[in-house]
């Protein structure tokens, strides 16, 4: 019998694949470590947009929240959309009856399509009960301004924000993503002590659906491996890049990211095209 690492999502569906639960999965399957799931929103969106959702019963989540945990012991977790405050103190709750030490935030409010995927009052949640529990919170810019309360328009907002998520509100360390910036795709990992910038070229593509949910995957996916999380980001950064500049021809809209790029030369003599 073989040990692997397991990694748990926490997070909504993508029926068109390319986000949310679907993202994390591929993701986890890439990296090599075993994947496990807890949905709490059944979505109906595709690369064109959100069309409408479903949040399960809080009962419901709970229940998967324990069949997961009175059986399997995730190494690393991960959560993306959680619809609602009752959902996200639960998370919380869970998470710390079961003594998960590493915890992947992706703070998720609004779809790459411009759609939120959460209530207003759920900030706040996010800030009180989650925040203080991750080992990484990874907001994209106006996830950030939300939980800040603040304009996020150069570097040192950025980092600003980065400092007010670890030592404001209690996140170990927060890497706040620029792919809505300008210029290079570069994002900021504040840790409490240091700034570190994981650099990318921006490339000219509209295939970026999912990115988000992608990223925090492989990160997640890295600290399940007994990565520290300088390397898991670093090496996250690698995969999301391959991701993005290796597009596949999916979708009417706004594509998925391929979550083979990272070995895309290897994986393509595979592929029927
Ligand atoms: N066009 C691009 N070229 C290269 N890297 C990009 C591009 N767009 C985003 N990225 C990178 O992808 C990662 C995800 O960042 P982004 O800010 O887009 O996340 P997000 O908005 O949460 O994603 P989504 O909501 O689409 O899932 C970051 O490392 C970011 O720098
Ligand atoms: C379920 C879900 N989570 C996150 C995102 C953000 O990309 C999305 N579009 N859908």
């Amino acid at each position: 019998m073989t040990e692997i690492a397991k990694a748990l999502t926490v997070a909504g569906t993508d029926p068109s694949g390319g986000a949310g639960i679907h993202a994390d999965l591929k993701t986890f399957q890439e990296i090599g470590v075993y994947g496990m799931s807890v949905i709490t929103s059944v979505v109906s969106q595709n690369t064109l947009g959100v069309k409408s959702f479903v949040d399960l019963e809080l009962d419901f989540v709970e229940s998967q929240f324990d069949a997961v945990f009175e059986d399997i012991a995730p190494d690393a977790v991960k959560s993306g959309m959680l619809s609602t405050p009752e959902v996200m103190a639960s998370t919380a709750k869970k998470l710390k009856e079961a003594n998960v030490a590493k915890y992947v935030l992706d703070p998720v409010m609004i779809a790459s399509s411009g759609h939120a995927l959460i209530s207003e009052t759920a900030r706040e949640t996010i800030s009180k009960e989650l925040l203080p529990l991750a080992t990484v919170v990874t907001p994209n810019l106006p996830e950030a301004e939300a939980l800040t309360n603040r304009t996020i328009k150069t570097i040192d907002d950025m980092k600003e924000a980065g400092r007010i998520l670890v030592e404001g509100y209690g996140a170990k360390a927060a890497l706040i993503k620029g792919g809505h910036y300008e210029g290079e795709a570069d994002d900021y990992l504040y840790d409490g002590q240091t700034f570190e910038k994981f650099s990318a070229e921006r490339f000219d593509t509209k295939h970026t659906h999912g990115s988000g949910c992608t990223y925090a995957a492989v990160i997640t996916a890295g600290l399940a491996n007994g990565k520290p999380l300088y390397e898991a980001v670093k090496d996250g950064k690698a995969y999301i890049t391959a991701a993005i500049s290796n597009p596949l021809n999916i979708g009417k809209g706004q594509g998925p990211t391929n979550h083979w790029g990272h070995r895309w030369s290897d994986v393509q003599s595979t592929i029927k095209v």
